[in-house]
């Protein structure tokens, strides 16, 4: 590698002769904070004068709107002044926020305005300087651009090539030419703390010293050292799917969240952030990469577990089994027939030939099947299953289930209109009509009023009041029944669903194989006794939420999403990627995981990836990988690669960072497990380790550990359980469970209780891999009894 360093810091070497280039940029870096310092006054005033408005009007409101309640003519008028006042609070509101977040990028920009530049000679014309930042920077003329944003067609120069020829792509085609110069700068707090020239498409002296730093409770944006493979996942346009294998570590996380800056910028006039979806694996994920977006000056996109998406269709009424649950209930099973079976299910359910299956179920109810609830108040039957059936099927099939649903619905709700005046007679509505409160008469008068009434034929009038009267009793009675309807609640997708394991014939009829899967009887009974009593394995929790969203439509559920991303994709079952495939038709998909990270059974037979990689066309698709493992030192990534089998570990490379080897501490008991760990916490804490991450395998594990090192530890040492509750991972010390801890890293990571016991089956291999490579310094392995069998030989500590 072939680096000019500028100044003394990261790099080895200074370059005395190389001093006047130096000089130049300091002055240029000034000339830019400049027009950032007077950008920043203007925006400034703006927002001054924009926040006095806002206050203005926040105090006056009140006094500038006219209260007048007298007759209802004046409350109209009352009602329009209030609105008007309220859209002018609201237009103010908005500008005071345009400019609040101007000032903000701004600071930033004051902060650290660029961090590359590239000199870059165009084939046939003259050459251009380009200085490379988190947000671009143009003069007040709107035509300097001093500042060009990273995403910026020419900006993806500094990240694919080195210098010489070189070429980027801008929506119409190619540009050719020479890159003339590779700089980067290290800029903080407005002063140049570093420079270099590289000949590396990003030099490796800024990545190791960012790769050096301590982590933190938030993950960072790799903006500035973005890897040239990294890059192409990022700007990907050809393609609708992208599935990336990546290595532990090697950055899928980061690029999906610079990819869905990228794509937000690119497409700004077309794409808002509430298109793009992001399912997470968990609670603390969510919060763990919640800052990086809004850290590159974009709100966030969507962002969801797949058990928010099982809980927000089934969670109100069933008990709904999360994955964590089913993995343990497997667990404790292991070795018995009932485990077998169970885990024979869980394959199955998650497979291919299930989601066909199920399609297959499908097209059957386009022509019958669906089962329908029976709308009833009381002993009142209002509309029988068979009649709702009967409507349903009247509609066109070629029109869709979104249709034929919809049509029924309203029919439905036409249905209970009708109703409601066919009850004016009856006794229970007489009774119940008499024991309305003043308030409801109260509500009765002013509709009759509004409607014309109370004139002459006082009669009349009575009348009608109590006519409303019942009416509103009536309405108010039925009202959680039409709000059922209105959620498509009167399609009963559960027995629909369960008439798959109730009939062997329509089963094999929908297989595409015309065969029930081994152990259809032991899913039979099963579906018996949990679905039967209202609660739902994890296993059946998709295809049930599949049934029920597609006999309602999809379209309906969320047609406007144009992309998703899927982190963590090995954990998914082939039937649910279909199933998200299906759910989302008009979105391009990014999808990112690890298959030696795959430790749930669901996922296992398709190798961990198999489900995504067919979900669209070959020529639509592209599959990539990452091998470089940026997150932990070499010694970590050599050790970790030793827990997997030698096939898996081949494709895996360290970045080269070296630090300490990790530590194999046997324990004689869990209590001295735990006098080592509190011993080592102390010490990793005092070495300046901001964030470490002790983790168990199990929740429980994970609370007996914290209440034993709680025990041991000093009073004032930062030491908190997270729990699949937890939004945040906090600062100091974090004890977790292994399945909590996906996705996120910990400057020092100490596996509580490696022994043969805990991790001793083929199954938790790859669990303990993903443990081990949480970490980025320090991997510190404890045991009681016999170590895991999956732990490699090293010369350390034992
Ligand atoms: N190009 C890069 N520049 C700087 N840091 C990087 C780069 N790529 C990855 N990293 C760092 O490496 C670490 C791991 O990245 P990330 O979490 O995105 O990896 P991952 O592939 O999603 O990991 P895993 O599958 O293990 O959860 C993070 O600290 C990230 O900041």
């Amino acid at each position: 590698m072939n680096t000019k360093v500028y100044a003394q810091g990261v790099g080895k070497s200074m370059d005395n002769s190389s001093l006047a280039p130096r000089e130049e940029e300091e002055k240029r870096l000034l000339t830019v904070l400049e027009q950032v310092g007077r950008r920043m006054r203007k925006e400034l005033a703006v927002l001054g004068e924009r926040r006095g408005d806002v206050v203005g009007i926040r105090q006056e409101f009140w006094e500038d709107v006219r209260m007048n309640f007298s007759d209802s003519s004046e409350v109209a008028e009352t009602w329009t002044s209030i609105v008007q006042q309220a859209e002018v609070l609201a237009e103010r509101e908005r500008s005071h926020r345009v400019a609040s977040e101007a000032v903000e990028r701004l600071t930033k920009q004051f902060d650290s305005p660029y961090f590359a530049r590239i000199d870059f000679t165009e084939r046939g014309g003259g050459t251009e300087v380009v200085y490379i930042g988190r947000a671009s920077l143009i003069g007040e003329d709107g035509e300097t651009f001093y500042v060009y944003d990273w995403r910026a067609p020419v900006s993806s120069l500094f990240y694919d090539h080195e210098p010489g020829p070189a070429a980027y792509r801008v929506p119409d085609g190619q540009i050719e030419g020479e890159l003339e110069l590779k700089r980067q700068f290290v800029i903080r707090g407005g002063l140049m703390k570093h420079m270099f020239d590289t000949s590396e498409t990003v030099g490796d002296e800024i990545l190791q010293a960012v790769l050096s730093e301590g982590s933190d409770t938030a993950m960072k944006s790799i903006v500035a050292t973005i890897q040239k493979e990294q890059n192409g996942i990022i700007r990907d346009e050809r393609h609708k799917l992208l599935v990336v294998q990546g290595a532990a570590g090697s950055g899928k996380t980061s690029a999906a969240l610079q990819r869905i800056a990228y794509l937000l910028y690119r497409f700004r006039e077309t794409l808002t952030p509430d298109q793009i979806i992001l399912f997470s694996p968990n609670p603390v994920f969510k919060g763990y990469i919640s800052h990086v977006l809004p850290d590159l000056g974009e709100a966030n996109m969507r962002q969801m577990t797949f058990r928010e998406l099982i809980e927000a269709r089934l969670g109100r009424r069933f008990e709904v089994e999360d994955l964590f649950s089913q993995t343990e209930a497997l667990a404790e099973l292991e070795g018995t027939a009932e485990g077998e079976a169970r885990e024979r299910a869980v394959k199955y359910k998650g497979s291919e030939h299930f989601f066909i299956t199920v399609e297959n179920y499908l097209k059957r109810l386009e022509r019958e099947g669906i089962q329908f609830r029976t709308l009833r108040f009381r002993d009142m039957t209002i509309a029988s299953s068979e009649e709702i059936a009967a409507q349903f099927y009247a509609v066109e099939a070629s029109d869709g289930f979104a249709t034929r649903a919809a049509t029924t619905k309203r029919w439905l709700l036409q249905r209970l209109k009708a109703w409601v005046e066919s009850q004016m007679g009856e006794k229970w509505l007489e009774e119940a009509a008499e024991l309305v409160d003043q308030e409801d008469i109260q509500r009765a008068y002013v509709d009759v009023r509004r409607s014309g009434g109370f004139h002459d034929e006082v009669f009349d009038d009575e009348e009608q009041m109590s006519l409303r009267l019942k009416r509103q009793v009536a309405e108010e009675a039925i009202a959680p029944i039409a709000k059922a309807v209105r959620s498509y609640r009167f399609i009963d997708a559960v027995s629909t669903y369960t008439v798959l394991f109730e009939s062997r014939p329509t089963f094999a009829s929908c297989a595409p194989d015309g065969l029930l899967p081994q152990g259809w009887d032991w899913m039979s009974l099963r579906a018996e006794e949990t679905i039967g009593r209202k609660r739902i394995d994890h296993e059946d929790a998709t295809p049930l939420m599949y049934l029920s969203e597609a006999l309602e439509g999809f379209r309906r559920v969320e047609g406007d999403i144009q992309h998703v991303f899927v982190d963590e994709a090995q954990d998914y079952s082939p039937f649910q990627a279909a199933f998200l495939r299906r759910r989302y038709p008009r979105a391009r998909m990014t999808v990112l995981g690890d298959f030696n990270q795959a430790i749930y059974v669901q996922s296992q037979d398709s190798g961990g990836f198999g489900g995504w990689t067919r979900l669209m066309a070959p020529e639509a698709t592209s599959v990539l990988r990452l091998t470089t493992s940026y997150r932990s030192t070499e010694q970590i990534v050599d050790f970790t690669k030793g827990i997997l089998a030698p096939g898996d570990a081949a494709n895996i490379s360290p970045f080269h960072r070296s630090g300490e080897p990790p530590r194999l501490i046997s324990c004689a008991d869990p209590g001295a497990l735990g006098e080592r760990a509190a011993a080592d916490i102390a010490e990793l804490l005092a070495r300046g380790h901001g964030t470490i991450g002790v983790i168990a395998k199990t929740a429980s594990e994970a609370a007996d550990a914290e209440a034993l090192l709680k025990e041991l530890l000093a009073d004032d040492v930062p030491l908190t359980l997270v729990t699949g509750g937890s939004a945040e991972l906090p600062k100091g010390v974090s004890v977790l469970s292994s399945y909590l801890a996906k996705g996120i890293e910990f400057d020092a990571v100490l596996v509580w209780d490696a022994s043969a016991k805990r991790y001793g089956r083929e199954k938790d291999r790859k669990l303990l891999y993903t443990v081990c490579t949480r970490a980025l310094h320090v991997l510190h392995v404890y045991w009681t009894g016999e170590p895991s069998p999956w732990l490699p030989e090293t010369e350390g500590e034992r």
